[in-house]
């Protein structure tokens, strides 16, 4: 039977969680994301987090193919069941977000989500804050107020002091419209992509709205990441 305005289905909205990276700056023999946060491998908390927040959202996982028999080894091992679909990843972030895009029937989607695995300690009033600031605009991105002086460096080595107030570091989740999104992951993939917003500023999707980030939702970077992490989360039920 076609659809009708009363037959039509419900919209899905999916978080695409990017895990498929391999953490060298964090070093180690094991990628960042499968390393032990509270005791668990961090993704399990990023999972967790984003479920909790936003229950009716579906999780899809970007994993790298060398990664996913182990993840599915350390999901039994855990005893971690919150359901979830694997995608295989791509030499870059932007690879692995277009990989998991591909993976979806993206027109029985209305919202796509795109979260590092990398922070776990996102919180469900950043969800709420990006979804409330969505609005119609062609995406909503975290973003906050710089608080070290900024300068801009030259390839001779020199380097000038700007002014820090025009310029905020930019978070995850960031949210948009799924055939929005599908259609920028369409272009060809840059260097200079290096978060969802980019690319759908480079599609001309400029309508974008910034949110105020939250300065715990870090991303597990450098060695000792982790266990400010640990600390963030242990504050998490009062921030
Ligand atoms: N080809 C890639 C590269 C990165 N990521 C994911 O994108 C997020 C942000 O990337 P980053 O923190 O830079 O992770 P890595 O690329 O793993 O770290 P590094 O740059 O230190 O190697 C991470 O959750 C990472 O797993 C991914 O899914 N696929
Ligand atoms: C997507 C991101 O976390 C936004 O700040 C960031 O751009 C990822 O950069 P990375 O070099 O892949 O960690």
């Amino acid at each position: 039977m076609a659809a009708t305005a009363s037959t039509k289905q419900a919209e899905r909205n999916v978080h695409i969680i990017v895990a498929a990276g391999s953490g060298s700056r964090y070093g180690g023999n094991l990628p960042k994301q499968f390393c032990l946060l509270d005791g668990r491998p961090l993704l399990m908390t990023t999972l967790e987090r984003l479920h909790r927040h936003t229950p009716d959202w579906e999780l899809t996982v970007v994993l790298s193919r060398d990664m996913t028999g182990e993840w599915q080894d350390m999901c039994r091992e855990y005893g971690f069941s919150l359901p979830h679909s694997i995608v295989t990843g791509g030499p870059t972030r932007a690879h692995s977000v277009r990989n998991a895009i591909e993976s979806l029937a993206v027109e029985s989607c209305g919202l796509i989500s795109v979260h590092d695995a990398a922070r776990p300690v996102v919180s469900s009033s950043l969800i709420r804050n990006l979804l409330d600031g969505l609005n119609g605009a062609d995406g909503v991105i975290p973003a906050c107020q710089v608080t070290d002086s900024i300068r801009i460096t030259a390839p001779d080595g020199s380097s000038r002091a700007v002014d820090r107030k025009l310029y905020r570091s930019v978070q995850t989740p960031q949210i948009f419209p799924a055939a929005k999104l599908s259609e920028a992951y369409r272009q060809e993939l840059r260097p200079e992509f290096t978060d969802d917003a980019s690319v759908m500023e480079a599609a001309g999707f400029c309508n974008l709205r910034l949110t105020a980030g939250d300065p715990h939702n870090i991303k597990v970077t450098n060695p000792g990441d982790m266990a400010v992490a640990e600390l963030y989360l242990s504050l998490s039920d009062t921030l």
